[in-house]
């Protein structure tokens, strides 16, 4: 059996890296920080959305100034990654879509399911491109994610190949449902379709390549 760890703390194979913390504490710290990045988010929705007096924007702005420099005192040297321990516990924080740290993300919660995997959100306005509706590239990417996801299968490492997508009409913010699904497997190239629903039906089709990039070993277990 070809193993996908690394040596603890290396850099392995797609840019995974092992991490020994036990997993109550990687759920504990998960929870923690995914509290902190959803008051986050919010403070992002406010901010986009305040009418408030020119001094008050200030106000906030010094405040908000002292609460970087405390996050500030300690940090990583550098974006978060993608790490795992030896139980299968897999974290990667700073992921644009789906980072339980990363205030930028939704969050994305991808559920697998019998046909491949299936997401509900709620964009609000921080993902707006068009007036009222969801931006292009914010599609394409929550797209992606759930396509490469569904690709890997939890087995595999996958990136995205080539990635097309077919805008049908306007996708509203407000609560979406994604779906994707393989539709077929060449080799170490993976074909997944996939789309974004509003209440009144698909808005979005992509279709995609996802390799595994060659020397990845797929997971056998
Ligand atoms: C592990 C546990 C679970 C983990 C879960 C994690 C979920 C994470 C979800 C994240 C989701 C977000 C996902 C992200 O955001 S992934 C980030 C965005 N994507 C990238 O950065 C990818 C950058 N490109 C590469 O790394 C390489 O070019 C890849 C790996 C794609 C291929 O380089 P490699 O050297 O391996 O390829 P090869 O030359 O041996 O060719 C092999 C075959 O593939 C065919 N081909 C090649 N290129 C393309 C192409 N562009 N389109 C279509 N087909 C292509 C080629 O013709 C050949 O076919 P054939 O001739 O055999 O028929």
């Amino acid at each position: 059996m070809t193993s996908r760890f690394p040596d603890a703390g290396a850099v392995g194979a797609g840019g995974f890296v092992r991490d020994d913390t036990p997993t109550p504490e990687v759920d504990r710290r998960e929870a923690v920080m995914a509290s902190l990045a959803g008051t986050v988010r919010e403070l992002v929705d406010a901010t986009i959305r305040t009418t408030v007096a020119d001094d008050e924007v200030h106000r906030v702005r010094d405040e908000l100034a002292l609460l970087v420099d405390r996050l500030r005192a300690a940090q990583l040297p550098g974006p978060a990654g993608i790490r795992y321990n030896a139980e299968f516990r897999a974290w990667n924080w700073g992921n644009a879509v789906v980072g339980a740290a990363n205030a930028i993300a939704p969050p994305l919660e991808v559920v697998h399911d019998a046909s491949g995997c299936h997401a509900d959100v709620v964009l609000g306005a921080a993902y707006e491109g068009p007036p009222g509706l969801v931006h292009g590239g914010v599609s394409a990417m929550l797209l992606d994610h759930i396509m490469g996801v569904t690709a890997s299968a939890m087995r595999r490492t996958t990136f995205t190949g080539t990635l097309t997508m077919r805008y049908r009409r306007g996708t509203p913010l407000g609560p979406l449902r994604l779906e994707a699904r393989i539709v077929r497997e060449e080799g170490r190239k993976v074909f997944v379709v996939a789309s974004i629903s509003d209440a009144e039906g698909v808005t979005v089709e992509a279709d995609g390549v996802f390799i595994q990039p060659a020397g990845t070993p797929a997971v056998d277990g």
